[in-house]
This record gives structure tokens, sequence and C-alpha cells, in this order.
């Protein structure tokens, strides 16, 4: 776990243009769930193309203490044999989910309407961390809570004998919350309602219904999403294939059309509607990208990503795009830096609790390295264009994204940028730095006296 490595410092200059054609590793969204529905089904569920990273592997440590065997083979697969809904064994021990917000908070849900006692820790980011969000919910359930002041980790939690179906309106835009109460509501008799006032990312309601749950999704007269969930069905194992993720993706995607000259690949990237802002987002910037060699797998939509050097020109992201790239700003940010005129990023209240403060940490990263910005309490302004930019070190507060987006700055800017800890990488997207030097980028340990 993150929590436990010392901190690596990475520095990237620029270097050529980037060229090539790569494969991000597979979407962690989805591969968090598919562990944990592979484990809730009666039966084998196999699983190609899952996210080898930290927050994933956390997750199958968590449904393995619950009694689920999930083993990888030589190639790359992994096999999950399913417990069932309703026959969780207690785990022995504390459940480590290191850096996991997605793990964390979707595990509460499940053990939540079951029968057993857990206590769930992670690392100095995830324990800052607002988990009231999901326990609230589930104590209306009948789990019971203690949790540190402010509902943050460490948190114990009792799960209900006798759960109790739900209604929920979803108070903020988060997939996590909505997902969270569908899955305590797995194990309870009846059905559980969620709306969601703010349409955010529905893997959790396409996949659930891949494994045979009685889901449904309307509309309601205020154009709100309502997700019904019969209780208690029995979960068929499933054959998954989880294709790239877009949120690794966006780094290539900016650095190519950043960096002079670029012409870059990106294949078998998840094209969900809930999950491509950043695209849509750049184009509309004048970015030269181009999505290829379309096609379906799994139900979702899968394609092919080209991305050519662009000179990019500021504008205005609509606020109700905002989830549909909630990860995604901290990269567009650096985008936004290399744009003619400024970019303004309205709607990011929810930036604010993710694994750092992402609103203050980019702003800060901006100034470290000379790129004039504006941090209001819910939007960043970036003004792009600036001469002579990089030369800073940016603090990343133990977040993988803010890493990411500062090196991918590096490889455009005047001088070299250092992310003060790269080994936080590791949490979403372990070949980063692999991947980025066999498209021909300069990626390296920053040497100790210059960290
Ligand atoms: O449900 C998910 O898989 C996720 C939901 C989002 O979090 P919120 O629900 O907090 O918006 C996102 O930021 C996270 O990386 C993954
Ligand atoms: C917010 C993120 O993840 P999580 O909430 O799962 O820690 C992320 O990956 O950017």
């Amino acid at each position: 776990m993150s929590h436990g490595s010392s901190p690596k410092p990475l520095t990237t200059r620029a270097a050529g243009p980037l060229t090539g054609t790569i494969r991000v590793p597979g979407d962690k969204s989805i591969s968090h769930r598919a562990l944990m529905f592979g484990a809730l089904a009666v039966g084998r569920t196999t699983v190609t193309g899952l996210l080898e990273s930290e927050d994933v592997l956390a997750t199958a440590a968590a449904m393995r203490a619950v009694g689920a065997k999930i083993e990888r083979q030589d190639d790359g697969l992994y096999v999950v044999d399913g417990i069932g809904l309703g026959s969780l064994l207690e785990p022995e021990s504390v459940i480590d989910f290191g850096n996991a917000g997605t793990g964390v908070r979707l595990t509460m849900g499940i053990f939540g309407t079951h029968d057993i006692a857990a206590t769930f820790v992670g690392d100095g980011s995830l324990s800052k961390r607002p988990m009231g969000r999901v326990l609230d919910p589930l104590r209306e359930m009948g789990t019971n809570v203690i949790a540190r002041s402010g509902d943050r980790l460490p948190a114990s939690i009792r799960g209900a004998k006798q759960p109790l179906p739900m209604t929920y309106r979803v108070p903020m835009a988060s997939a996590q919350v909505k997902s969270a109460v569908l899955l305590a509501g797995l194990n309870c008799p009846g059905e559980t309602t969620v709306i969601e006032p703010i349409a955010t990312r529905d893997h959790t309601e396409k996949m659930l219904a891949g494994f045979g749950a009685e889901i449904s999704v309307t509309l309601n007269d205020a154009g709100e999403r309502v997700i019904k969930l019969k209780g208690q069905p029995e979960l068929k194992p499933q054959d998954l294939e989880v294709p790239g993720d877009p949120s690794s993706a966006g780094f290539p995607i900016v650095a190519a059309l950043i960096v002079p000259g670029s012409d870059v690949t990106i294949e078998n990237i998840l094209l969900n509607e809930h999950r491509t802002g950043l695209i849509t987002t750049l184009i509309e910037m004048g970015g030269d990208i181009e999505i290829v060699n379309r096609r379906h797998s799994g139900g979702e939509e899968i394609g092919d990503i080209k991305v050519k050097a662009s000179q990019l020109k500021g504008i205005t992201v609509p606020a109700k795009r905002a989830p549909s790239m909630i990860d995604e700003y901290p990269v567009l940010a650096v985008a936004a830096a290399f744009a003619s005129g400024e970019t303004h990023m309205p709607g990011l209240d929810e930036l604010r609790v993710k694994e750092s403060d992402r609103l203050a940490a980019v702003a800060r990263g901006l100034e470290a390295n000379g790129i004039p910005c504006v941090e209001g309490e819910d939007f960043l302004t970036v003004t792009g264009g600036a001469n002579n930019i990089g030369g800073g070190t940016v603090v990343t507060h133990l977040d993988h994204r803010i890493a990411m987006s500062f090196l991918v700055l590096g490889m455009a800017s005047h001088k070299p940028v250092t992310a003060d800890d790269g080994a936080v990488i590791a949490t979403s997207f372990p070949t980063f730095t692999s991947l980025f030097s066999e498209l021909g980028a300069k990626v390296q340990e920053t040497p100790s006296e210059a960290a």
C-alpha cells in the first residue's frame, strides 16, 4: 500500500515528440466491481484485463477476507470463486484499503447489510476523506457504525441483522454513494430505490444487470434517474473483459496534444458516455482527437483514440459536464496551461474531497510552475500560454492524479517538473512510466539533491 512505501520523486523534461500506439491498463471502476460482484455471485467469474493496481488489489484482499477465492493465472486472467450473497464470512482482521475511496465505500455498502463486523483503515489520504456520505444511508438501513470524528477512517461497522430496504436520494453527484446504497440493497428483502438528481457513471447498474440482478433505471418527471433494485437475487457468475481506463488514457491524450509533433494512438478505451467528458472538452478546445474502431463489448462502447499535437484554445467547461470527467480536471488544467486564453472550470466542489483537495493541489502545482490561475471555492480558471513555465516541485499529497498530471506538464514545459512522490501512481496506473517511456517521454527518478 502506498501509505507504507517511501516517497519516490519523479521528474519529467521535454524530449522529442511522443509517438506510437499503446494500451493503458483496465478501467479502475469496472475492475473494483468485477471483483466485488464476482465475490457475491454463486460460482466462477473470470476477468481479463483487470487493473492490477494497489487500489484494486486492496478490493481483492477485502473480498478474500469474507470468503471469496480470487486467483491470478499466469496469463493474467483472474478467477473469482464467489461465496454468494448473504453468505459472507466475518473478516478475521482489519481491512486495509490503502488509498482507495471506491474500494472502501462500495465494500462498506456490501458489508453493511450482512450480519458481520468489520474494521476499515486506510492511508493518510483515505483517512481524511468523508465516509458519512455512505455511512449515513447505511445507518438508515440498520448498520451500526463506530467511526472517528467526522465519520472518517478508521471505522468499524456491524452489519444489520435484519436490513431494511430504503429509498435514497443521493445528495451529491457521487457514483460511489449511489453504488454503496445499491450494494447494501442487494442483501435487503424488498426493493431499494436510489434517486440520482445528477447522473454519474453507471457501472454498478449495468454490471449488476449483467450478473442477473433485477434492476431498472427510469427517468422521473424532474428528469432524475430512478434506480430500482430487487433485493436478494442469486447473482450469476460472468466472464468479463475490462476495457482500458479512460481516466488513465487522459494522461497520454493530453501529453500528445501539448508536446509538439506528437502522434499517439491509445487502443481499447472505454467510451461510456458518463466517462468521456475530457475528450469532449479537449475537442472543443481544438484538440485533434479522432475515435476509430468503435465497437461494443460487455455492454459498453469501446474504441481507439488517435491524438495529434494541437494548438488548444481556452473555453468554459459546462459545470454539468463535471461528473463525466470528475477525475480528469487535474490533467485538463495542464492542457489549459498550453491553451491560448483562459480556461474556466466551474462546478468543482467534489474535487475538494478526493485523494487530496484537488482544487488546491492543482492551483499550487500550477503556481509552482509559473502558470497563472485563480482558485475559487468551486472553480478553477487557468490562463494559458505563459513563457518559461515549469521548473517547480509539486506536492502530490498522496494523490496519484496530481502526480501524473504534473509529470505530463513537465513533458512540454520549458523547464523540468518534479512530482515529490511518484510512488502513489501505483494506486491506479502502475505502468505509467514504462508506457510514457515507450512513447519517447523522459520520466526519471529525481536525483536526491534535486528533490
Ligand atoms: O464509482 C466509482 O468507481 C468512482 C466514482 C467517482 O467518485 P465519487 O463517487 O466520489 O464521485 C470517481 O472519482 C472515482 O475515481 C471512481
Ligand atoms: C477519486 C479517485 O479514486 P477513489 O475515490 O476511488 O480513491 C480517482 O481515482 O481519481
